[in-house]
């Protein structure tokens, strides 16, 4: 293990995740958060759809088209990192927490051939503070099949003016004026 793998392990005093009594069931779609988003909007990028599990967990889908080519014939590796990190972030959902991303470490066990559908699988597995600590998988040849990347990470739950004040205001604005109320709470990560 490197030295900084020790940032990505729950530290003493760490309790169990909480699923939160208002969770999507398992096996719903959670649904996009936000049109924009690179990982879950379905207008462009990886176009995640992503389910709940049980526990604090969920699993998606990833289907690697010409478009997230590293090599040829062969899925990039920071394509796999974010549809690991959306995955992973998704997991707020169930918490109920707003969180982004402080860490996230990668681990590329096997080449995943463009037309592989990868079978995604994250869960939260402690909570320390504000800092809650994650791992997800990617596997190939089905949802039993051999794990081809896994990641860890640690998510820093924030308010809601995180997002208020760091991003560009043309997106905001547009994401604030939405009359939809529901959409404008998931853009900013916000449980309905
Ligand atoms: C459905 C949703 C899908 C969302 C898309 C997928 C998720 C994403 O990609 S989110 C986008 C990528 N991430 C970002 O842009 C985050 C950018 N970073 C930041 O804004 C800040 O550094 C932020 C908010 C993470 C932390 O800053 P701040 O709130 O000041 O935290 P701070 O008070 O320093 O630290 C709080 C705790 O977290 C820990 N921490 C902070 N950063 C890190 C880090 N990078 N790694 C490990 N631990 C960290 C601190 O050590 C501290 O721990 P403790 O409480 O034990 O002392």
């Amino acid at each position: 293990m490197s030295g900084t793998r020790t940032a990505l392990n729950p530290p003493d005093g760490s309790r169990a995740p909480v699923r939160h009594p208002d969770a999507p069931a398992p096996g719903d779609v959670l649904g996009g958060h936000y049109e924009g988003c690179f990982g879950c909007g379905q207008e462009h990028g990886l176009r995640l759809e992503i389910r709940a599990g049980d526990g604090v967990s969920v699993t998606a889908e990833f289907t690697v088209d010409p478009i997230h080519q590293g090599a040829p014939g062969l899925a990039h590796g920071g394509v796999l990192t974010s549809a690991l990190d959306e995955t992973l972030g998704s997991l707020s959902w169930l918490q109920r927490v707003i969180a982004v991303t402080g860490r996230l470490e990668t681990d590329f066990l096997r080449p995943v051939p463009v037309g592989t559908v990868l079978h995604l699988e994250a869960r939260v597995t402690a909570v320390h503070g504000r800092k809650i600590y994650s791992e997800a998988t990617g596997r190939i040849g089905g949802p039993d099949g051999p794990v081809a990347v896994r990641a860890a990470a640690v998510f820093i739950e924030v308010k809601v003016d995180h997002f208020l004040k760091n991003g560009r205001p043309a997106e905001i604005d547009a994401a604030l004026a939405d009359p939809d109320q529901v959409k404008l709470a998931r853009a900013f990560e916000v449980n309905p």
